[in-house]
């Protein structure tokens, strides 16, 4: 008898197709997990879930009694209970390396889009009005030789300072939990307490895990440490920064401006105030989103995934001690 897996939302298609033609396979999509009555059947019998952001903590685990393995399709995993995971062995697996590049690809988007006013630009030219957009109005800041303070300088971090160090010659500073000595030498980056990196960087750029510790990591007072032509990008998680002090923020000019890849609700609300505001650069969560990367993301989780249902270590392990449990 085949193995029963849930697909929860996105998994590319030929890596879909793939599953379905080894496991029994629920492939679900807009539901809501706590209610829906199809899943919690699924759940039951499921030995394995494969997906992107499917909130797994401990009421639903106490419906999984058959479940080995929980498969992220992100390399955050904030939307898992690791903590409960291990301690019922059940593996857990994120998808690290694979989207690096693209996600630092994005960050340098939504910089460039926002200190060069490019959607603004893009609007004022479609909507037939060349000329207006001429002229000191509507002038962007330049981003080369500028400083940019990278918080949370991990993989991604560091392919942004990449990108910072040899496209665009900018000064680096870095504020991470532990030093890297790496990156201080191939990037020139210069390690700075987080207060220090806020009142000296023109590019605050925040690309840390959602944790305890990270959660409301910038507020108000962070916004106020910040320069007033400060354009601050963030691609980590929504939650990551009190979204009402970044709104008062640029609403009293604290900081010039903002590039945003993650909201602290999403789908965005209709109503949030940054979608009425054109110095506001947003993405709807996209920052590994190319063809090529997502394709990537779904392979390397399938590969975790069917290592694990198949008694083999899975090659990305967020709770590498289960396997050492289950193994010994
Ligand atoms: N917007 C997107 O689409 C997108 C895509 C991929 C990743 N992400 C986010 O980016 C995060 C980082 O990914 P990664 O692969 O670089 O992870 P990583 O683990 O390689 O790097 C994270 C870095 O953050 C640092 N850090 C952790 N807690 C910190 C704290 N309290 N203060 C300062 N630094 C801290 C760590 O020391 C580490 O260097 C993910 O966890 C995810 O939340 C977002
Ligand atoms: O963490 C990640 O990999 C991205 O945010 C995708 O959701």
């Amino acid at each position: 008898m085949k193995k029963k897996i849930i697909v929860y939302e996105r998994l590319e298609k030929p890596v879909l197709k793939s599953l379905q033609e080894k496991y029994d396979v629920k492939f679900l999509k807009n539901i809501d997990t706590q209610t829906n009555e199809e899943f919690m059947n699924h759940l039951k019998e499921a030995e394995g879930i494969i997906g992107l952001a499917l909130e797994v903590n401990k009421t639903l685990l106490d419906n999984a009694p058959n479940l080995k393995i929980v498969s992220n399709v992100s390399v955050g995993y904030n939307n898992l209970d690791i903590e409960e995971l291990t301690k019922r062995h059940i593996m857990a697996t994120n998808t690290p390396d694979v989207l690096t590049d693209t996600v630092a690809d994005t960050v340098f988007g939504i910089l460039l889009a926002a200190a060069r006013r490019i959607p603004e630009l893009d609007n004022l030219v479609k909507s037939k009005q060349w000329v207006e957009a001429l002229g000191p109005d509507y002038y962007g800041v330049d981003v080369h030789h500028k400083t940019i303070g990278i918080i949370g300088m991990g993989r991604i971090g560091q392919a942004i300072a990449q990108r910072a160090k040899f496209g665009f010659d900018m000064n680096i500073l870095y504020h991470s939990r532990t030093r890297k000595q790496d990156a201080e030498t191939k990037f020139d980056a210069t390690y700075c307490s987080l207060d220090d990196l806020l009142s000296k960087s023109d590019f605050p750029v925040l690309i840390t895990p959602l944790t305890p510790e990270t959660r409301g990591l910038i507020s108000k007072r962070e916004f106020q440490l910040m320069k007033p032509s400060a354009i601050f990008i963030n691609a980590s998680r929504g939650k990551t920064v009190v979204e009402k002090d970044l709104i008062a923020a640029l609403q009293t000019g604290e900081i010039a401006a903002a590039g945003l890849d993650v909201f602290e609700q999403e789908p965005v609300s209709p109503n949030n105030p940054l979608l009425e505001m054109k110095n506001v650069v947003t993405l709807p969560h996209v920052g590994s989103s190319t063809y090529e990367t997502e394709l990537k993301m779904s392979e390397l989780a399938a590969r975790n995934l069917e290592a694990g249902l198949n008694g083999e270590k899975p090659p990305t392990m967020i709770n590498p001690k289960v396997w050492e449990l289950l193994t010994k």
